[in-house]
């Protein structure tokens, strides 16, 4: 493929190629999932390989971790690295807070955990990411296999006792099968339109017998770094608000761009 990216991907282009500029030498590294998450390790790869940057990475699933080793990454586990200098991910949804929704992808496990052991968590994402309230994106939870009905019912009531607009949990499927996610759980979202009270929601499923986890990361992201179609892109802090806005040159990104995009 040559021809010209869709604007929602040069967005996400643009926000991942200027958060790649947040990774220094020597540092541990936390690679999201996703997407956007696919540019910021290829724009990463292209680092390594050209211009000599020296990092180690954890990847927060099997696909990020296959893409890591082949543009060139050194990939170590979090057990290795312990402690991380920064992890950049993506998200399906960001609030005024920098609360998110993740785990579209069915990662949202290995990507809390990884995003909690970091100093800081910047998350990429195009402007179609950011909402007023979460919730128009269904919210995963990992569920174990084990019993996963029964946890679907459980949720489904305590939903209705905690008075949430959307009420129904569905199976992810991956066609005619459960999704299995890369520890094996399978994944339920959540169709709740609004969540009025992330912190409570994200509290009480985690509470449920069969509940692994859930796609709500409470206080997790420090900085969003948000992407236009047009090449702008805008850093945002949790504390300082807006912090840059810059436009990203394309011209300059050109070989990456098409090498992304074949
Ligand atoms: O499980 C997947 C992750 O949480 C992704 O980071 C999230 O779904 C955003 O993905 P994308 O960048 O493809 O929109």
């Amino acid at each position: 493929m040559t021809g010209e990216l869709s604007p929602i991907d040069k967005a996400k282009f643009v926000a991942a190629k200027r958060a790649a500029d947040f990774v220094e030498d020597g540092m541990r590294v936390g690679l999201g999932t996703g997407s956007t998450a696919a540019w910021l390790v290829r724009c990463l790869g292209e680092m390594v390989r050209e211009e000599g940057l020296k990092f180690r990475g954890v990847p927060t699933s099997t696909r990020t971790a296959e893409l890591a080793r082949e543009v060139g990454i050194e990939v170590i586990s979090l057990d290795e690295a312990k402690w991380l200098d920064i992890t950049i991910d993506g998200a399906d949804e960001f609030d005024g807070d920098l609360n998110l929704i993740k785990g579209g992808g069915g990662a949202l496990l290995q990507e809390k955990i990884v995003a909690t052991a970091s100093d800081q968590m910047v998350v990429i994402a195009d402007v179609g990411k950011e909402v007023e309230t979460l919730g128009a994106f269904p919210l995963p939870v990992e569920v174990i296999p084990f019993g996963w009905q029964t946890t679907q019912a459980l949720i489904e009531e305590t939903l209705i006792s905690m008075d949430v607009l959307g009420r129904n949990a569905t199976l992810r499927m991956n066609g005619d099968a459960p999704f299995m996610t890369d520890e094996g759980n399978h994944i339920l979202d959540l169709h709740l339109q609004r969540i009025g009270n992330p912190r409570q929601l994200a509290l009480v499923l985690n509470q449920m017998p069969g509940v692994v986890e859930n796609g709500l990361f409470i206080d997790i992201c420090d900085t969003v770094v948000i992407g236009y179609g047009d090449g702008r892109v805008e850093l945002r802090d949790i504390n300082e608000g807006t912090i840059e806005q810059d436009r990203l040159d394309f011209v300059e990104s050109d070989n990456l761009f098409t090498d992304l995009a074949d």
